[in-house]
């Protein structure tokens, strides 16, 4: 991983599962598989880790240094680049975890609102996030703005307008909400320097319509080839193409939907296509039985077909 200050982040980016044993414990030794696997199998070469779909906000503050840092040690001559997501509901554990972040060499840290004591307006979220990208202020900081899982109702155009003004190390954000005027009046009130990285899969394409300048998801980990497929399609101005490839992704995340599509389904999913035994979630979510994993595993094969997933 180069210097990452001037590296714009664009493009495909997984939010990694984590890996866990079936006592409940994180399970290190399976990152570097995991990695291989993204690279060889998927052609994913960036990773957003202890994000939502790394049940992040579910780990202790310990063990989402030491995943941080394996995901670090063993990316570091595989991966592109790695961003840890470090957002807490406690300021002082989000600062140690930036500085954490820092020191392992992480490429950026992306920061969630907190969701108990909710802040009341834009200001209120820009001061929580200011404090935290000053505990790491050499590393590119990325606002990550999932209303569904936060319940936030502030909208992500009003807390990023002129946030670079308090933060100097702002470098964009993670938008994971379906209203795509928000994520364009973001566009259109933010620096192009700045990362607009879309995450929700389903609607990827709307959202390249937008000017999103790339994507971090969690159906990347198993459908990564696809989906860049998808962007080369629209980067050379195939949208036909962009368009089949969205429509094909929507139908296996709709047969999903149809079968009660959680993270504990999705991880499974995951095992299930990839061979890595990630292991159960953590509770408070519930462990997924392998059969509905296995019927969507099958829907996924049938759509992509026979080509590599
Ligand atoms: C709530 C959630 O986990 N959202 C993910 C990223 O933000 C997405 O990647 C979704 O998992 C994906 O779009 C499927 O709905
Ligand atoms: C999708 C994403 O960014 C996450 O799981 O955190």
């Amino acid at each position: 991983m180069a210097s990452p200050s001037n590296r714009k982040l664009t493009g495909l980016v997984a939010a990694t599962f984590t890996p866990l044993t079936h006592q409940g414990e994180i399970n290190l030794s399976l990152i570097e598989p995991y990695i291989d696997y993204l690279v060889e199998n998927q052609g994913v070469h960036k990773v957003f880790v202890n994000g939502t779909t790394g049940e992040g906000l579910s780990l202790s503050v310990d063990e989402r240094k030491r995943l941080a840092e394996e995901w670090c040690k063993k990316g570091k001559s595989k991966l592109q680049q790695v961003i840890v997501h470090v957002g807490c509901l406690s300021l002082k554990d989000s600062q140690e975890l930036a500085r954490h972040a820092a020191e392992t060499g992480a490429d950026g840290i992306a920061v969630i609102s907190p969701s108990f004591f909710k802040p009341t307006s834009a200001d209120a979220l820009r001061q929580f996030l200011q404090e935290v990208a000053a505990a790491a202020p050499q590393l590119p900081f990325y606002y990550y703005h999932i209303p569904a899982m936060t319940g936030l109702t502030l909208r992500a155009s009003d807390i990023v307008e002129g946030i670079e003004e308090t933060i100097p190390s702002f470098r964009g954000l993670k938008f994971s909400s379906s209203d795509l005027m928000d994520f364009g009046q973001c566009i259109s009130k933010c620096p192009s320097h700045w990362s607009q990285l879309y995450g929700v899969d389903e609607q990827l394409l709307g959202a390249l319509v937008m000017g999103a300048s790339g994507a971090v998801g969690s159906t990347f980990n198993y459908l990564g080839n696809r989906v860049n497929s998808l962007l080369s399609a629209f980067d050379e101005g195939d949208l036909r193409q962009a368009r089949t490839l969205q429509l094909q992704i929507q139908d296996i995340i709709s047969y999903a939907v149809k079968q009660g599509f959680d993270l504990a389904v999705n991880k499974q999913l995951m095992c299930q296509v990839s061979g890595l035994p990630l292991g159960p979630p953590r509770l408070p979510l519930l462990p997924c039985p392998g059969s509905k994993a296995q019927s969507i595993a099958q829907r996924l094969q049938q759509v992509l077909g026979k080509q590599k997933i």
